[in-house]
């Protein structure tokens, strides 16, 4: 079921919490909404589920609009943060709610409710924990218990909020895989709402940013991740470097240093910001042409690859660079050290829009 989302406008009183959201989600997709807290995630996820209302906008499944439908004419499944299993059922028993409710035209019999959790339970791997009740499990179990009983009434389309934001950082991130293997054996049209970038950049096919209710950035990980289209972006997908500075000729003058920026020939900006990745940086121990000067104040070692935290000389301003473990044994680098620093590319946004 492919999902089509147009001009999509809510108001909570005075306030404007989502702005012309347009979105097309294809069928089997796997898309990620993310923003930080406010941004409208939650909002935009109940309305597609028909929990709340809109004040205008289209929403479409299929070649279908929904808005006059209720949330169970939907046909979604739902799993929140907080798993809203009921304690006095057991695992089996909580899966096969959804469809022992049902009408009697409408519900399966008894044998085959009983396949359909032996299934689910086999997908979700916790075909041994059937009898067990939900106090019994790790909070992790118990999400995959949500997932299953979600699945379990063959929803057309999957929405999670935050689904692993109560679990501790190790069962997210096996969880986050084992709901990316889940999806690719069972492509249901999914949206998922985080506000944790990795999780999104790890699971999601595309992931749609938001901020302040609007849509910044809908992209593959890699397109949003390499390709920032805005500054908001820049700073919320991973750790960057800020070089303020004033552009001209195509050249970023910076304190000390400049840098030729290809591209940005015809652009003339006073004070402008130039963003770098903390491994778009070179360093080196020897003084290089145009090079920014920097005292190394701290190094972290994680796993293979090593963070430096920085401060300029000129500026007095942070900056962190991430070097593969080897380079940085070979460089010798110590604390307190002198070091001088390029960026290998940067990216300036003029109008809020990269060039
Ligand atoms: N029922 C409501 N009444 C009034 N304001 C609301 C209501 N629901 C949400 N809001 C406001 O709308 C804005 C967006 O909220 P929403 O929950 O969609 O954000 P979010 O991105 O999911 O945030 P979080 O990550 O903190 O859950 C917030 O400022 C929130 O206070």
């Amino acid at each position: 079921m492919s999902i089509q989302l147009s001009k999509v406008e809510k108001h909570f009183g005075n306030y404007h919490a989502l702005r012309d959201i347009s979105l097309a989600v294809e069928a089997g997709e796997l898309i990620a909404l993310l923003g930080p807290s406010g941004s409208g995630k939650t909002s935009l996820l109940r309305i597609i589920a028909g929990l709340e209302s809109l004040d205008s906008g289209e929403i479409l499944f299929d070649d279908t609009n929904v808005l006059t439908l209720s949330a169970k004419q939907r046909n979604i499944g739902f799993v929140f943060q907080h798993y809203a299993l009921f304690n006095h059922m057991t695992v089996a028993e909580n899966i096969a709610y959804g469809l022992k409710v049902r009408t009697r035209k409408n519900r399966p019999s008894k044998q085959q409710i009983e396949e359909k959790v032996a299934e689910l339970l086999q997908l979700v791997k916790l075909d041994h924990l059937a009898t067990r009740y939900p106090t019994q499990l790790s909070g992790g179990q118990r999400q995959r218990v949500a997932l299953a009983r979600a699945l379990a009434v063959e929803p057309k389309v999957l929405l999670l909020d935050e689904p692993f934001g109560a679990l501790d950082a190790k069962v997210r991130k096996d969880l986050r895989r084992w709901l990316r293997n889940l999806h690719n054996d069972f492509p249901i049209t999914s949206i998922f709402v985080t506000h944790d970038q990795e999780e999104a950049l790890d699971v999601a096919d595309r992931i749609v940013i938001m901020n302040e209710g609007k849509i910044e950035q809908i992209g593959t990980p890699t397109e949003v991740y390499e390709h920032p289209a805005s500054p908001f972006v820049y700073n919320f997908l991973g750790n960057v470097n800020l070089f303020k500075g004033r552009l001209h000729q195509g050249t970023l003058q910076n304190g000390d240093f400049s840098l030729q920026l290809p591209g940005y020939e015809e652009v003339q900006i006073e004070e402008t910001v130039g963003y770098t990745r903390p491994h778009d940086l070179l360093i080196s121990k020897q003084k290089i042409p145009d090079t920014v000067t920097a005292l190394v104040t701290h190094i972290h070692p994680i796993g293979a690859v090593v963070h430096l935290e920085l401060n300029r000389i000129d500026t007095n301003e942070f900056l962190e660079v991430e070097i593969p473990q080897e380079y940085f044994r070979n460089l010798e680098i110590t604390k307190g050290e002198t070091v001088y620093i390029k960026p290998k590319q940067m990216k300036v946004f003029v109008e809020d829009y990269v060039i």
